[in-house]
């Protein structure tokens, strides 16, 4: 593993819908609460952190009593706005067991490209760090529009994590998933497919096998997340994609056990 994971002091995790909602709609609420511990535990050792949380629609379906997501895009933004503010309440209650306060911030993939937006956006996060409070990021739903195709999909958290891990000069990211990591064939398809354990450059190969969501509430499958990894390595910054089944392992990942798929490039030191 590479000795730079150890060593990371500012981490930005995202967390998947198919991490925090079970399948059948309901919340997983031990995804919560070990998030929650993982993340207060990491805080308190020192390390700098922001969580960009998907599950706004998730959390709304569930909060609504709705089994299918609507294709309205208008009534998708209405259950990300219902959605939200359950989201955010679902993480303070798991966060003050912990002690640890918390901040919510919804921005959009466009925010940074303005220069005085972005100023205030990275005043905001280093306050927020600087009083260890952990920011939860998600896109602003109801007014963000560039990723939507205005029918089925909504947004993409795991461009947005990317993004934020670049403007913040975060060390890592590790996106948690419903998967192992990043495998040559959808392994939700094809039961011989092989866990691929590091990937040092991205081009259409890795495209090429990688597929759309596992979900019925997740949005963009692993090909979003090789877009979120391509920024990273374009930027020699690492991402590593672990199995969120059990936040915890996000210790392992930071004590250098392999987990996962580590995407970093080539000639780095490892030990
Ligand atoms: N090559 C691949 N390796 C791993 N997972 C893949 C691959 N191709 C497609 N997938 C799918 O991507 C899904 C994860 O993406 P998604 O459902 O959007 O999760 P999340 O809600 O965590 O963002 C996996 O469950 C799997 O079905
Ligand atoms: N902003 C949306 C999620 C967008 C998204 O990227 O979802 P996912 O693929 O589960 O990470 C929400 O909170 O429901």
């Amino acid at each position: 593993m590479d000795k730079r994971v150890i060593n990371a002091k500012r981490i930005v995790v995202k967390v998947g819908t198919s991490s925090l909602i079970y399948p059948n709609g309901s919340i997983n609420l031990k995804t919560f609460d070990e998030l929650a511990y993982t993340l207060s535990a990491l805080n308190n050792q020192g390390k700098e952190l922001i969580l960009v949380s998907s599950g706004a629609i998730g959390v709304g379906l569930n909060k609504m009593h709705l089994k299918q997501r609507p294709t309205e895009i208008g009534a998708q933004q209405a259950l990300a706005a219902i959605g939200q503010s359950e989201l955010m309440t679902l993480f303070t209650q798991r966060f003050d067991h912990y002690l640890t306060d918390i901040a919510q911030v919804l921005l959009t993939h466009d925010i940074f490209d303005y220069p005085k937006s972005k100023q205030f956006v990275m005043n905001t996060f280093d306050c927020l760090l600087r009083d260890n409070v952990i920011p939860i990021v998600n896109e602003n739903d109801t007014v963000a529009t560039d990723e939507l195709d205005h029918k089925t999909t909504f947004g993409d958290n795991d461009q947005l994590s990317a993004i934020v891990a670049s403007h913040v000069n975060a060390d890592l990211l590790i996106v948690l998933s419903d998967v192992d990591g990043f495998y040559d064939q959808n392994p939700n398809k094809c039961a011989d497919a092989n866990l691929i354990e590091t990937v040092n450059s991205i081009d259409e190969n890795e495209f090429g096998v990688a597929g759309g969501t596992g979900s019925r509430f997740g949005t963009g499958g692993m090909q979003t997340k090789l877009l979120a990894a391509k920024r990273m390595l374009d930027e020699d910054r690492m991402m590593v994609l672990a199995n969120g089944a059990d936040p915890r392992i996000i210790f392992k990942i930071l004590a250098g056990q392999t987990v996962g798929t580590i995407f970093e490039r080539e000639g780095v030191t490892h030990e």
